[in-house]
């Protein structure tokens, strides 16, 4: 079985075309493929491109513990970037397809950079309501949050501190992705708001765990402090993998804009894709 793997900003996809299977990938051979230590190693899986009666294309986004993302910022950029190097676009917008919504994309500066108009942003969980951020606690292990949901296809829960590192992230991103509050998990993201137009952001991302980038992240973090006020529309959400330009009209439709790079095609052996979970016996 072919793939692909390329990055955008350290977060890395391994991109797997329908054409080169004979079946569907299995949940073992997703979380297989997506191991760092018994697999290539990825933050998740972009399986496309399939066709669409709406779309040029469809896709569908697999997380390392394989349950299926409804939308990644970073999986459409890097899967618009595998179609420009298949020649299956050109440098014209075309449309994608995705389980939570259609999003429109351009690739420039001979691959090296593309942009998305991810739709419109709401802030809420489900897809109805809220037409602007709104606060709400969230208490883990003892600490009390101030958290606003976005929904940008996929869940989001953006979290607003007066400085971010790592370390928060990695503290309390598990338990707040699983915390019962959210029906079907989330994505978490800690913001700092470095001035009007750029803000720092550490991402704990749902079935992945820490990441050194996220575009939906991106998106949702951005679309709540300029709902806010605290930014202006044009923003920049510098991440541990790089900086990605989000731009928001008055109705929070976002645009994202990034880098994207290759990073090798390979052939998945059948004994590496068996399940790795072997019991040894001993007796
Ligand atoms: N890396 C992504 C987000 C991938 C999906 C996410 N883990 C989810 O389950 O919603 C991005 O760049 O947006």
């Amino acid at each position: 079985m072919r793939f692909s793997k390329y990055h955008a900003l350290g977060n890395d996809y391994i991109v797997i075309n329908p054409k080169d299977l004979n079946a569907g990938l299995s949940e073992t051979e997703i979380k297989t493929i997506c191991d760092r230590h018994y697999g290539v190693g990825s933050d998740g899986i972009l399986y496309g491109p399939e066709a669409s009666d709406s779309c040029d294309f469809a896709l569908k986004i697999f997380n390392p513990d394989a349950s299926e993302a409804e939308k990644s910022g970073n999986g459409l950029r890097i899967f618009s970037r595998y179609l420009w190097d298949q020649s299956l676009v050109l440098n014209d917008e075309f449309t994608i397809e995705t389980k939570g919504g259609m999003v429109s994309s351009v690739v420039g500066e001979q691959g090296k950079s593309v942009s998305v108009d991810m739709g419109k942003v709401r802030f809420t969980h489900e897809l109805l309501g809220e037409p602007e951020p709104t606060a709400e606690v969230l208490k883990v292990s003892g600490r009390e949050f101030s958290c606003y949901l976005a929904n940008v296809g996929n869940p989001h829960c953006v979290i607003l501190l007066d400085e971010v590192d790592d370390g928060i992230a990695k503290a309390f991103g598990s338990q707040i992705e699983n915390n019962p509050r959210f029906a079907n998990r989330t994505n978490v993201q800690f913001v700092q708001v470095i001035d009007r137009s750029s803000i720092q952001i550490e991402i704990w991302e749902r079935g992945a765990g820490y990441t050194l980038a996220s575009g939906s992240s991106s998106t949702a973090a951005a679309s709540v402090v300029y709902g806010l006020g605290l930014c202006d529309a044009n923003i920049n959400v510098h991440m541990p993998g790089g900086v990605i330009n989000i731009k928001i009209d008055e109705e929070f439709f976002a645009t994202m804009t990034g880098a994207v790079c290759k990073i090798c095609e390979g052939c998945f052996s059948s004994e590496g894709l068996a399940d790795q979970n072997l019991a040894v016996e001993v007796n």
